[in-house]
């Protein structure tokens, strides 16, 4: 599914006018239409159609037009529509005009009855901050909405003042329970602040011929997408069909990492998986991880070419390498990495392991110049905000902003990596600026472990022959479709999940992208 700008968006209208005789009177009949179908799919268990007081709030432009035409849709099938012109100050009520001089006490009751409240005020055309006015009218509707537990509003196309290309709010703008977008997300919604204002996402079809959107290099994840690129798992197979991956990860502090690593990658589907820990570390996972296999390497304070060419030695058959996670940073680990890059590049094409650095892979990477240039072809690198922030030398970079956007598009190409970059909405850009973004967040991911969890289902794809973009897509969204599962089956909200309760639920992640609804 694509994300548009707002130029995009107009873009994409004008051509369905002039190429195919799609006039925004047509779009505009598809847009109300296909916004009352999804009204009514999602209305709430305790909702009927019939008798449902829905107020709309109508502006001046198109976003207005979409509300009446939607409000004509529902009208017809029962619902209780009252309109509230704002320009004109206008307020009918299930077809009858009120006099001018009892809108605004009329207006005030029918908030207080409404069932549903439409804003169709602004859409992708607010070109200016709100007039005062609709503010106060909109801060009527959070009031309300704030007394009012079971009043549901909903946003035509995006809620009003939101900046549809970088998420900014004015601040008469008011969060939604769900927005019912008009042909593409906007990208303004995948950034705070205005990721807050959205609410439940619905996308209505307009009936843009899909070839006209060919061209726009953004998408939003989703299940149906992620589904396509699952690996094959044919009958006639054994392990060696579905990859081997190593793993460079782990270290005194942090043994969990190498384990929730190595299990997420097998949860996904890689064959073989095999820790290269030392023999210290040896023991803990023995005891823990009964179905990996293992390379030992010298100590931690052997000489750097011996370490790594323990790990070199046994390279031959892996499809996927992780790098990172619980690895630790030093001169000496550093030195490893290095030479296991270089080895790498020394490989040809089909034979070299497909990378993943995250975590302390890419930390101590960060330490040097140039880094970037040491890295074999198509590598997925995997940083936080923080690491990210340490690989451009310094940059504060946002969890959750629009910069983070332009920044990682920017150095994934000077880069020419996979680079993930993690937040609430992660973002993934391939070298040639391919982008996608998960739309889907669970603030109960933000804990410990999540991260080598999700380097981990990465590697597994690779191994089992997923392209790296392909692969990093696929595990970011799963990632999160898995916490969502741990959520549903613990009983647990925003916090109190553990890395280790993501792995039993990937393999279901996997499995209801076969049913996702988008
Ligand atoms: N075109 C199409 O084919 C399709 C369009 N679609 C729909 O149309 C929407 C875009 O429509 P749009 O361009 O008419 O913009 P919209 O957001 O309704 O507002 C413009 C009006 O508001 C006014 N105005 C602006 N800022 C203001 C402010 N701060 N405070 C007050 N007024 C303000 C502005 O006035 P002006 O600046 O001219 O004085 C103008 O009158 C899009 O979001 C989607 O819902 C879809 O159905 C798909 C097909
Ligand atoms: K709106």
């Amino acid at each position: 599914m694509h994300i548009v700008t707002i130029s995009e968006m107009k873009e994409l209208e004008t051509r369905a006018d002039k190429e195919y005789g799609l006039t925004s009177e047509i779009l505009m009949s598809n847009a109300g239409r296909s916004a009352a179908e999804l009204f009514e799919a999602n209305l709430l268990p305790t909702h009927k159609l019939k008798g449902l007081k829905v107020l709309f709030l109508i502006g001046p432009g198109n976003n207005g037009g979409d509300g009446l035409v939607m409000a004509s849709h529902l009208e017809k099938e029962g619902a209780l529509i009252s309109l509230y012109y704002w320009k004109e100050h206008k307020l009918v009520v299930q077809g009858t005009r009120r006099p001018d001089e009892v809108v605004d006490e009329t207006l005030a009751e029918q908030i207080q009855r409404a069932d549903y409240i439409i804003d169709a005020l602004l859409g992708t055309g607010r070109s200016r901050p709100l007039p005062d006015d609709m503010r106060a009218l909109l801060a009527r509707v959070k009031d309300e909405r704030a007394r009012r537990a079971d009043l549901r509003l909903v946003a035509i196309d995006l809620p009003t003042g939101l900046n549809a290309d970088t998420g900014e709010v004015d601040p008469g703008s008011i969060a939604m329970d769900t927005t019912i977008t008009l042909a593409c997300p906007k990208q303004g919604f995948f950034f705070f602040p205005g990721r807050d204002y959205i609410g439940d996402l619905e996308v209505g079809d307009i009936g843009l011929p899909a070839a006209l959107e060919s061209q726009l290099q953004t998408d939003m994840l989703t299940g149906q997408q992620v589904h396509k690129l699952l690996p094959e798992r044919p009958l006639n197979s054994n392990k060696g069909t579905f990859g081997k991956v190593m793993l460079l990860c782990g270290s005194l502090p942090y043994p969990g990492s190498a384990y929730l690593a190595g299990s997420s990658a097998a949860r996904v589907g890689a064959g073989l998986i095999t820790l290269a820990v030392t023999e210290k570390m040896l023991s803990f996972y023995a005891s823990s991880f009964h179905e990996a296999t293992f390379t030992i390497l010298p100590e931690e304070n052997a000489e750097s070419y011996e370490r790594a060419k323990a790990l070199i030695d046994k390279l031959e058959g892996y499809k996927a390498l992780l790098i990172g996670p619980g690895l630790g940073q030093s001169s000496n680990t550093r030195e490893v990495i290095l030479q296991v890059l270089e080895h790498l590049r020394s490989l040809p094409d089909e034979t070299r392991p497909h990378l993943v650095i995250d975590a302390d892979g890419l930390n101590n990477l960060s330490a040097l110049e140039r880094w970037w240039t040491l890295l074999p072809k198509d590598t997925v690198i995997t940083p936080h905000p923080g690491e990210m922030g340490r690989l451009c030398k310094g940059v504060k970079v946002s969890g959750g902003n629009i910069e983070r956007l332009e920044l990682a598009r920017t150095k994934a190409r000077e880069w020419q990596v996979n680079l993930l970059l993690k937040g609430s909405c992660t973002i993934l850009v391939d070298p040639e600026g391919r982008t996608r973004i998960n739309w889907w967040g669970n603030p109960a991911l933000a804990t410990a472990g999540t991260g080598d969890v999700l380097a981990g289902m990465i590697s597994g794809f690779l191994a089992q022959g997923v392209q790296p973009f392909d692969a990093a897509s696929a595990a970011v969204y799963l990632h999160t479709a898995a916490a969502d599962l741990v959520n549903q089956n613990m009983h647990i909200g925003r916090a109190g999940l553990l890395a280790s309760d993501l792995l039993p639920n990937i393999p279901i992640s996997l499995v209801d992208t076969a049913h996702a609804k988008m």
